[in-house]
């Protein structure tokens, strides 16, 4: 096929150029350019990146007023068109810009810029525009080339670099800016655009034996005694005649990198660059694990699933078992069946529980053929395990939220473990749950999709029992798993009702029966994992004279105190000020550090058992890289009586010793604002419950709360995740909650009040009005297959970040209609009215966080 022109989406931010733009496509680049290959244009005056969506025969334009590709980024597209067209459905469905969703399919690496470049300007015109200059005065008066010695340098500079930019260029000679500005005027140097990645391909410099047999012979023969070491070289060299790393030659035969330079120069060895890939895990072994016996649940579970990838079909799966009843052994197994087809495996996993574990299982397992996509990885690190993926190198990715965008060509199964983990919807845009966007990209593959979990989320709970159901667009087929394979029973959970102890007398933060608990393990030696759920505990700084709480001046919202560095800092916008030592409104000196909860507990720790040894883990011990895993594996070799943490500590953990889990307060997020605080809550304690004897000892658990009859508590305490559900789904079922509607928050905000807030309702009135003329607008009561309402506007909890008020309506809907198509179309009548840069609309759909 000969396509002469391309359609590109432009890496522009803005609402009027999020549609693809034309370009034509070069004679030279024609058998190379393909649908996701990415491509710097000209767009305007400046050169920007974009991305090849389609390919056309002939251009819809006049071909004049077309602009040409300027360049081709990558031999190999980027992203393959199945991601293209998921990109699109993505754009669709989560009212985000083309752009913002393919940026997000690749690595930060390949987000590049333009960069201005230098080059000396040759006699036969090159380095000047590709077609030529028409400027007249181009043939008429040559090129002066009458070139004083301190320009000569300047161009030998530039000569013997291909890539000088101008910035490089300024800082090489400070001192003659208006001679380098003279030289581009005259057209002795040219200026070009050209887009630079932010990494680059790492090498490393080998050396080779060029000569073999009796040519080998003859080279050994030349050299005379004083080239003794050359010889030795050259003699290692066709001994293992491999290539070998230079350094790793130098080091071994103490020789100078000069001696092997002869080597070269006399034409017996070659120097190459030769690309590596940074490993992440270099050097770490890995102990083999081979699969286990699969227990008659694991059988039944496994057999279901083989037979649906054995059959190519694109099926979704929801996976409940209880914790440690051998979920991951069963993605593990599942994996190798489908990898022995010859296709691909990605799974994802919450970022918190990408633990060392977690990666020691999988690569335990398969070894070199997994690829792992961590944040904490460098950028470099993770654009080389992205390649890997790419170039076919690897069959299994393993990462949080955008690994689902691996690209592997034959994807056969996707396994999603934690499913309920609100981390896998992404917060900034664009906005999407890898959830859906898993089924969706399974769906183009007709590959299988495993959710997972010990305690679904009520939306994939629901449609699995409902064939789909009012959630609509995936319904799963229940698989479950009831029992540990060790055998081990579910431990036994008391809740301790802290107004009980209150009134008793005990003013600690631990109950007697913990307390009691804590000092038996000390005792017997077992370990103890204390988690403080984090949410609702807050690290702000309080007066406790006056009440005076600091807040950030641009944001409503208190200042989070930093213990490390003695400030106070805002989680929004980054504003920082020194922690006051002195009230700054009533000069009181009663002005008090709620430090982290953490903290506070470690603290508490101490004083009551003197020498225990507590590992925490929170925000604060782990922000350096690998710190996590240093912490956990102090405290899997039992440098640690008790593991003390957030969230973090509640997931993935598998550890012998552990016999007791405490929760220090329970109910924190239950007064949230939230309608899946009651979820949550009882999410996060049946986790965190599901560490306490896994294996031969028995375990034990105590929750301590001030709101023990709570459901979310009592259900939780009984591991009773049917009679939760049960339970929550009659209240959401009331209030037209997920997964009985779905819901889109939109957020607007500004600078100036009164014009927000009148923006604000002219949306939403606009939105009422178009809703009504579809004939969808109504409550969510009345009984119709499809209807629509609108909530608001109303302040946003946090009604003020960075000096911008903000508003939010929230749209209720339920039934087969398109509510993020005309909440988008709303959203940019309302930008288009007031015309107005400092007016924002964000549109949330599907909002896991609703301030
Ligand atoms: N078939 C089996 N035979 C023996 N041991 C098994 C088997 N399957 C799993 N196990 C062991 O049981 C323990 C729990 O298994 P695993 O971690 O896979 O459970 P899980 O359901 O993923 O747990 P969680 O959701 O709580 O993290 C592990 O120590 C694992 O090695
Ligand atoms: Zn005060
Ligand atoms: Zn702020």
């Amino acid at each position: 096929m000969n396509y002469r022109m391309a359609k590109v989406i432009v890496d522009v931010p803005s609402r009027e150029t999020d549609r693809p733009f034309d370009y034509l496509i070069p004679e030279s680049m024609a058998g190379w350019i393909e649908v996701g290959s990415r491509v710097g244009v000209p767009f305007g005056r400046r050169t920007v990146q974009g991305f090849v969506v389609s390919l056309h025969e002939q251009p819809e334009m006049d071909r004049s007023r077309m602009k040409a590709i300027q360049e081709l980024l990558d031999m190999t597209p980027p992203l393959p068109p199945d991601l293209v067209e998921l990109a699109e459905w993505m754009s669709r469905k989560y009212a985000c810009s083309l752009i913002s969703a393919l940026q997000a399919m690749i690595p930060a690496a390949l987000k590049g810029k333009a960069e201005r470049y230098i080059r000396v300007t040759d006699a036969d015109g090159e380095g000047l525009s590709e077609e030529g200059s028409t400027d007249a005065s181009d043939s008429l008066y040559p090129l002066p080339r009458l070139v004083t010695p301190e320009e000569e340098e300047i161009l030998a500079f530039v000569r013997a670099s291909d890539t000088v930019t101008m910035t490089q260029l300024g800082a090489r000679y400070p001192e003659a800016a208006s001679l380098i500005k003279d030289m581009l005027a005259r057209g002795v140097l040219t200026e070009s655009q050209a887009i630079k990645d932010k990494v680059r391909k790492k090498t490393v410099k080998t050396v080779a034996a060029a000569v073999s047999g009796q040519a080998a012979q003859e080279a050994l023969a030349s050299f005379g005694p004083q080239a003794r070491r050359q010889k030795e070289v050259l003699e290692f060299l066709l001994e293992l005649s491999l290539p070998l790393s230079l350094q790793e030659v130098l080091s071994t035969l103490q020789v100078t990198a000069g001696t092997v330079k002869k080597l070269v120069e006399k034409g017996f060895a070659v120097i190459e660059d030769v690309e590596v890939f940074r490993d992440p895990y270099q050097g770490r072994r890995f102990q083999r694990s081979e699969p286990l016996t699969r227990t008659p649940e694991q059988e039944q579970v496994y057999h279901r699933l083989t037979e649906s990838l054995d059959a190519e079909r694109h099926e979704v799966f929801l996976l409940h078992g209880v914790t440690g009843s051998g979920k991951t052994e069963v993605y593990l197994q599942t994996i190798e069946c489908c990898i022995a087809s010859g296709r691909q495996a990605i799974v994802l996993v919450p970022e918190i529980s990408l633990t060392p574990q977690m990666v020691e299982r999988f690569k335990g397992r398969f070894g070199a053929k997994v690829a792992v996509m961590h944040s904490r990885l460098s950028t470099g690190e993770r654009y080389d395990e992205w390649r890997k993926i790419r170039e076919g190198r690897v069959e299994v990715a393993i990462g949080a939220r955008s690994a689902i965008f691996a690209p592997f060509n034959r994807l056969g199964l996707i396994v999603m473990d934690e499913e309920h983990e609100t981390s896998y919807k992404q917060e900034e845009t664009p906005k999407y749950h890898a959830r859906d966007v898993a089924v969706m990209r399974a769906r183009q593959h007709g590959a299988a999709v495993i959710l997972g979990s010990a305690t679904p989320s009520l939306e994939s709970y629901h449609a699995a029992r409902s064939g789909g159901g009012d959630y609509g667009e995936f319904a799963p087929v229940l698989l479950e798993m009831k029992q540990r394979p060790s055998g081990s029973q579910l431990p036994g959970v008391q809740i301790v009702d802290m107004r009980e102890e209150l009134k008793e007398g005990n003013r600690s933060m631990f109950s007697r029966a913990l307390h009691q608990g804590i000092a038996a393990r000390l005792e017997r030696g077992e370990q103890t994992v204390l988690l403080l759920n984090r949410r609702g505990y807050s690290t702000f700084v309080m007066c406790r004279t006056c009440g005076y709480v600091a807040g950030c001046p641009d944001c409503d919202i208190s200042l989070t105190y930093h213990q490390k560095s003695n400030n106070l800092r805002c989680h929004y916008c980054g504003y920082a000020e020194v922690a006051p030592s002195v009230c700054p409104e009533c000069g009181s000196e009663h002005i008090r550090y709620f430090g982290t909860g953490t903290q506070r507990v470690e603290g508490e720790l101490a004083k009551l058992f003197p020498g225990i040894r507590v590992i925490r883990m929170d925000v604060d011990t782990t922000s350096e890289k690998g710190a996590h895993e240093k912490l956990l594996q102090a405290f899997r070799e039992k440098k640690g009586d008790v593991l003390l943490g957030t969230q973090m500590v509640a997931k993935g953990l598998d550890f012998p010793d552990v016999t007791l889990v405490g929760v220090i307060a329970a109910d924190t997020a239950l007064n949230f604002p939230d309608f899946r605080s009651a979820e949550k809550t009882f999410q996060l304690l049946t986790q965190v419950a599901g560490r306490a004897g896994r294996h031969q000892l028995p375990g034990e658990v105590f929750i301590q709360s001030y709101m023990p009859e709570h459901y979310s508590i009592v259900h939780a305490s009984g591991h009773d995740y049917l009679s939760f559900v049960r339970e929550e789904l009659k209240t959401r079922k009331t209030l037209h909650y997920p997964p009985y509607s779905r819901l889109i928050l939109v957020t607007l905000s500004h600078e100036k009040l009164p014009l927000l807030l009148r923006m604000a309702e002219n949306f939403a009135g606009d939105l009422r009005v178009k809703a009504q003329r579809q004939g969808w607008f109504g409550s969510l009561d009345r009984f119709a297959p499809a209807a629509l309402d609108i909530l608001g506007p109303v302040a946003s909890p946090i009604p003020r970040i960075k000096n911008r008020y903000r508003f939010q309506c929230m749209v209720k809907y339920r039934g087969e209609l398109d509510a993020v198509g005309l909440v988008r179309e709303t959203a940019a009548a309302t930008l288009d009215q007031l015309r107005d840069a400092m007016l924002q609309i964000s549109i949330d759909v599907d909002p896991q966080m609703l301030m």
